[in-house]
């Protein structure tokens, strides 16, 4: 697997075994600079475990990663933002000075901690709080806090573990137009969830963990490519034997001869071409809806409802 410049981070061959337990399975898959990654998996499905190693919180038991053109290690602090999925800061430090010390531990002077602090607070509604000591926060405003600690130094590398759980909708939008700026500023983004819609809007691409294995990488087009597309069609002669189309089910006749029909592309056959074989063969048409397989509908057909369960 390369590592070259414009690679973020490389995983290869990485396997972590807690005794009996092997929480990360020969993984290897590479990001590059720049991307939006979702790292999406089920529970214990080894999210957390693959991000401590990148940080070297716990190292693999075999296999090689490299981060940033380097091994993992304390000295690509300055250049990595982390937000942890237990969340916890010192209770009684302030909202601004939780955010200047993780800045001071990145390596930033006080003074641009203290700068970069008071904007990231104004910019997530938190600027009233600046003063205030960390338990007289909300847990979403905390949350806020320490993600405000992952961002201080502008990292060229930014991991976030499990970032939305815990905050409310208009959080979750605070959060998703902080990954989108992060990645406008050029930084490498990589977060874990279990909610595919957070993945379905903001990654470039995404990993398909379960039980450890990596299932998928790839984008999301080719995930969907992965599941047949369904249309839903109203038409006056029928479609089956149009070359493409894998099944159809009838529906109700609604009058005039229209008839609904429901259609199962074979595996790799877009909408489109079937839509062009409707108009060669002279089908009349009133609809040709197509319905798109959700992420979540990915997941399910890759690791099944138990590989799901969040
Ligand atoms: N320190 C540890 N000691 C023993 N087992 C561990 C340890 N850390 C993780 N595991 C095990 O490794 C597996 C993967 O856990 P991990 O926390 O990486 O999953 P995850 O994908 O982050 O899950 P979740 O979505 O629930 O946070 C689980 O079976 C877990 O019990």
């Amino acid at each position: 697997m390369s590592s070259d410049g414009d690679t973020a981070l490389s995983l290869d061959g990485v396997t972590k075994r807690f005794g009996a337990v092997c929480a990360v399975d020969r993984l290897s898959f590479d990001v590059s600079q720049g991307e939006v990654y979702g790292f999406l998996g089920g529970n214990g499905a080894g999210k957390t475990t693959s991000l401590r190693m990148v940080l070297d919180i716990i190292r693999p038991t075999e296999g090689r990663i490299t981060v940033l053109g380097r091994d993992p290690g304390r000295e690509n602090a300055s250049e990595i933002g982390f937000l942890p999925e237990e969340r916890g800061l010192y209770r009684n430090m302030t909202a601004l000075d939780t955010i200047v010390y993780f800045g001071r531990l990145k390596g930033m002077s006080a003074a641009a901690a203290r700068t970069e602090g008071s904007t990231l607070l104004d910019r997530f509604g938190l600027s009233a709080n600046a003063r205030s000591p960390m338990n007289q926060l909300s847990k979403g405003m905390a949350q806020k806090v320490q993600l405000a600690t992952a961002v201080v130094n502008r990292p060229r590398l930014l991991m976030l573990d499990e970032p939305f759980s815990g905050l409310d909708p208009v959080n979750q939008g605070l959060l998703e137009d902080e990954i989108k700026r992060a990645a406008a500023d050029g930084a490498t983004v990589i977060f874990s969830t279990h909610v595919m819609q957070h993945a379905e809007r903001l990654c470039d691409r995404l990993l398909l963990l379960a039980k450890g294995r990596k299932k998928f990488q790839g984008t999301l087009d080719e995930a969907r490519a992965l599941l047949p597309a369904r249309l839903s069609v109203i038409a006056q002669q029928s479609l089956a034997a149009l070359p493409g189309v894998e099944s159809v089910a009838e529906g109700a006749e609604i009058g005039g001869g229209w008839r609904e029909c429901k259609l199962r592309l074979e595996p790799g056959v877009e909408p489109g071409d079937v839509l062009e074989r409707c108009f060669a063969a002279g089908i009349s048409l009133r609809r040709f809806e197509e319905h798109r397989p959700s992420l979540h509908d990915v997941f399910l057909h890759l690791v099944g409802p138990a590989g799901a369960q969040t």
